[in-house]
């Protein structure tokens, strides 16, 4: 269903406020997190190997939980022991992880894009057409009775978001989704997350990805937000770059590869 209500008057997509979590073994990897996106946002998370950002997004759907502060997805707390409420935060929140090989584990790719719609009750046509509707969104339709196993790593990372497009998800988290493709099929992965109406928020060491697809990015290091604000500037600002071991491909200006995509 499409909402109707004024972006300005529905409540964020995301409303972290601070989040706080530490390992089993004591390891703090969030010392009091503060993000909010508003629906429709598209935020990079970005910072360097340890920084937290993963335990971060491991907590928007309650995978993780247990240490201080909240988390809400469009006003709902998302609060694990609530069965219910889990499951439709879990419905509202998709997460493609790094790996694709994490979520594909059916015999056919129709199968595994299938299996959350399944979950949630969907059978017959309404079900092949939900699943038609991911694959067509990620351009994988010829493949939908292939082997997933069977694929390229780059065709297995858009399998693996379908999975995640067939349950319409409002927000879509990534983590990492540029790595290990080839060129082509990082621009073409660009070119379909672009397309997509939701709400997304993109980890990524690819700072290149992060200013082609998002217009804000937040840096976060050891467990704690250093910097929010608009991508190009974040990425223009020499000394915050190198303090968070964050670095640009060699003769790569943010501000005049920000200025060919967007032309006053
Ligand atoms: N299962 C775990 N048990 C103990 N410590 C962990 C565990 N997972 C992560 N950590 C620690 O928590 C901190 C944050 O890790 P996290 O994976 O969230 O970082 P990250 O920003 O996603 O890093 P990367 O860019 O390398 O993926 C690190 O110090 C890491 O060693």
């Amino acid at each position: 269903m499409i909402d109707m209500t004024d972006p300005a008057d529905r409540p964020p997509a995301l409303r972290v406020a601070g989040l706080r979590y530490a390992y089993p073994d004591g390891r703090e990897a969030l010392r009091g997190v503060d993000l909010t996106v508003p629906a429709g946002g598209r935020v990079a998370l970005l910072g360097p190997n340890g920084a937290g950002k993963t335990t971060l997004v491991l907590h928007l759907n309650g995978i993780l939980h247990g240490g201080g502060g909240t988390v809400e997805v469009s006003g709902l707390p998302v609060t694990p022991a609530d069965r219910a409420g889990i499951a439709e935060i879990r419905r509202r929140v998709g997460i493609v992880f790094q790996d694709p090989d994490d979520q594909l584990f059916m015999p056919t790719v129709a199968e595994d894009v299938g299996f959350g719609p399944a979950n949630l009750g969907l059978r017959g046509a309404e079900l092949d057409a939900r699943v038609d509707e991911a694959l067509a969104a990620v351009g994988m339709s010829e493949h939908r009775d292939q082997v997933p196993h069977h694929l390229s790593f780059g065709q297995r990372r858009r399998v693996a978001v379908a999975t995640v497009l067939a349950m319409r998800p409002e927000i879509l988290v990534l983590d990492e989704p540029s790595s290990n493709l080839d060129p082509a099929s990082r621009r073409e992965l660009a070119e379909i997350l672009e397309s997509l109406p939701v709400t997304l928020l993109m980890v990524t060491h690819d700072l290149p990805y992060a200013l082609e697809l998002c217009p804000r990015s937040v840096v976060l290091d050891a467990g704690r937000i250093a910097a929010d604000g608009e991508t190009v500037t974040l990425l223009a600002d020499r000394d915050l770059m190198r303090r968070h071991r964050l670095e640009l491909p060699f003769g790569f200006d943010p501000v005049a590869a920000a200025a060919s995509r967007h032309p006053r």
